[in-house]
């Protein structure tokens, strides 16, 4: 589903990225965890589109959607067919990022209403029917200032789950909540993985982490450091960049 090789990515004389490997299969559920500014979020942003790569080959959704080296373009898709495929990746954000003068239903409704032209009414069904899924079917018709945090990132969610996206990227979804609704959020999250949706997840949660995660990568200074079944490198980290990382969070 994501495939990079040597991905690399530079803001100004900052080199941000320094050569990623990764693949995430379909339905698997892969976790990355590292240090603020190692440049986790970029690489998220590279998949979804949001920047281009500088170097290196990355493929979403079996298709090379940006092939560079040495500051060449070798290959590279075309503004339609990156807006096509950002409309089959759901992407969740620390800050909810909801419309506010929308009702949980509106903003839930709004993407396959106006993107995909499903009619108001199929668009209103569907999203009443992804609210419940998260756990919101009372609060359809609140605004987002009448909703908790945990409630607000739960319409997120729904609200991306609405274009039937074939890759969830998830930044950090629960950093910006009170510590008693994060839980409520990873729990949407995990219903996810086990009705088997293909997820790539930034996220400081040990917890769901070794729980959920198929695979878990320890990124540090742009580059992944350590990968592998989150319980083993969790119990047994080969690295003493990722030991020292650890000792940190758990
Ligand atoms: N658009 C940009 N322009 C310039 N520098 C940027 C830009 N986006 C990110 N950076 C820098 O790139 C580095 C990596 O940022 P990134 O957000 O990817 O890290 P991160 O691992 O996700 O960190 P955090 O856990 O704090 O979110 C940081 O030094 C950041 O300041």
């Amino acid at each position: 589903m994501v495939k990079a090789e040597r991905v690399r990515k530079r803001f100004g004389h900052l080199e941000v990225l320094k050569g990623i490997d990764l693949e995430v299969t379909p339905r698997e559920v892969l976790c990355v965890i590292g240090p603020s500014g190692s440049g986790k979020s970029t690489f998220l942003r590279c998949v979804n589109h949001l920047e281009k790569i500088d170097a290196g080959r990355l493929w979403v959704d079996g298709q090379l959607v940006g092939y560079r080296q040495r500051g060449e373009v070798l290959h590279e898709l075309k503004e339609s067919e990156i807006a096509a495929q950002r409309r089959d990746i759901g992407m969740v954000f620390q800050r909810f990022n909801l419309f506010p003068h929308m009702t949980a239903t509106q903003n839930v409704m709004e993407a396959p209403n106006r993107v995909k032209g499903l009619g108001r009414k199929d668009a209103e069904s569907l999203a009443r029917d992804l609210l419940g899924r998260v756990g919101l079917g009372d609060k359809a018709d609140s605004y987002p200032a009448q909703l908790s945090g945990g409630q607000q990132q739960r319409v997120a969610i729904a609200r991306a789950l609405a274009m039937e996206p074939k890759l969830m990227l998830f930044d950090e979804p629960t950093s910006a909540l009170d510590p008693e609704l994060v839980g409520e959020v990873l729990d949407v999250m995990k219903q996810l993985a086990l009705d088997g949706m293909t997820m790539l997840v930034v996220t400081h949660e040990m917890g769901f982490a070794r729980e959920v995660g198929d695979t878990l990568a320890f990124v540090d200074d742009g580059a992944i450091v350590e990968i592998g079944p989150p319980r083993e490198l969790i119990a047994n980290p080969q690295h003493a960049r990722t030991k020292a990382f650890l000792s940190k969070v758990l």
